[in-house]
């Protein structure tokens, strides 16, 4: 019998990497609940509802994933699917265009499957509508003609879980956020998560990384575990170069460092956004229309992947007026706060960090 030939893991995994859903990362992400870490109360939760529609036989109810991106949310939806043992259909918001796109999507699914909605919140006003119905009562109302001859048509729908995911809970409609039975939203990691995560992601990577050097990594990830697996890529690639057979915290700090990723996890693009409020507009409040038109960036981007760091770290701050900077936000770009009883009155009336404006 001759020996089964010797796969090494990294070049596997490279393959993977390939046809992975999220391209260049889908090897390290996790497949069960078991495997997912942090999060706590998110994960227990599903666990203990999936447990008990699963001893029912029944479909999960509806679940809505909110938080700012790269936190798990497809990640999560993938893992009700998997832990359901039920099939798994994802989809999104700007994608279904008409009403009769949905009625495709819903009109196949097997009983229990799972259909994940992407970005929920950019769904047309006609296609939500359709949507009310499907959730609650498994039924479609379709309209069928035009005119005098149109009719509509109710068909049944085998019971099925929708998993809605949005960066921005504040646009959902209420009508469609009331119809999520377990609504969950997902925090920003703490740096010992993130450090089992990037743990976990060299192994799965073939890097022989020490714990301090895992931390370093986490320590600069934003809270994110996406960012966490594209440093800990980068920081592999600069230390493979310079022939280093183990990455710890040095070799991670110098690595991160050349990617201008700084102590505090902020990059170039964050101390443009601190240093153009402190330089161009005295430290706020500016709107984020002007901010986005000053720095070339879609209010979107500055909304949904600066901002929300930013704010959880304390160097900013919404406020009805616009977006000021903080005393920390100043001190981090090593400057002084000035202390104008004006500025303190418009900190004191901070929007809740997780407001969303319309
Ligand atoms: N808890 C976790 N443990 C390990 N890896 C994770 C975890 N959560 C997310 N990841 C990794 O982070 C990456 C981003 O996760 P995911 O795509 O699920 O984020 P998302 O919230 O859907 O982001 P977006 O809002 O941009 O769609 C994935 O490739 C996954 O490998
Ligand atoms: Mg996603």
């Amino acid at each position: 019998m001759s020996p089964a030939p010797e796969r090494p893991g990294p070049d596997r995994l490279v393959e993977q990497d390939r046809i992975g859903i999220d391209a260049g990362e889908g090897s390290i992400r996790p497949l069960s609940l078991a495997e997912f870490i942090g999060q706590k109360q998110a994960r227990e939760n599903l666990a203990l509802f999936i447990q008990a529609a699963r001893s029912r036989n029944e479909a999960l109810d509806h679940v809505l994933l909110f938080g700012p991106p790269g936190l798990g949310k497809t990640t999560l939806a993938q893992i009700v699917a998997k832990e359901m043992n039920v099939g798994f259909r994802a989809t999104s918001g700007p994608v279904i265009a008409r009403a009769g796109d949905l009625a495709a999507l819903l009109t196949n699914l097997q009983p229990n499957d799972v259909l994940f909605i992407d970005e929920i919140h950019r769904l047309s006003p006609a296609v939500e509508e359709i949507l009310y119905p499907a959730m609650e009562d498994f039924q479609l109302d379709l309209i069928i003609g035009e005119g005098p001859a149109a009719r509509s048509v109710r068909i049944d729908l085998p019971p099925f879980t929708l998993v809605g995911a949005t960066t921005r809970s504040g646009l959902i409609t209420r009508p469609l956020r009331e119809r999520f039975g377990i609504p969950l939203r997902l925090q920003f990691y703490e740096p010992e998560e993130l450090q089992l995560i990037v743990s976990r992601g060299a192994r799965l990577l073939g890097v022989d990384m020490t714990a301090d050097g895992a931390l370093e990594v986490a320590r600069r990830s934003r809270g994110t575990p996406r960012i966490a697996g594209r440093l800990l890529r980068r920081v592999r690639d600069i230390c493979g170069v310079q022939g280093l057979e183990v990455v710890d915290a040095r070799a991670a700090d110098s690595a991160l460092l050349r990617l201008e990723v700084d102590r505090m996890g902020f990059d170039s693009m964050d101390r443009r956004y601190l240093r153009c409020i402190a330089d161009n507009y005295g430290g706020g409040p500016v709107g984020v229309e002007t901010l986005g038109a000053a720095l070339g960036e879609q209010r979107d981007v500055l909304e949904e992947t600066i901002e929300p760091f930013l704010i959880q770290q304390g160097l900013l701050q919404r406020t009805p007026r616009g977006r000021m900077l903080t005393d920390t936000g100043y001190r981090y770009l090593g400057l002084n706060p000035p202390a104008t009883p004006a500025r303190q009155l418009d900190l004191l009336g901070g929007l809740p960090e997780a407001a969303d404006e319309p």
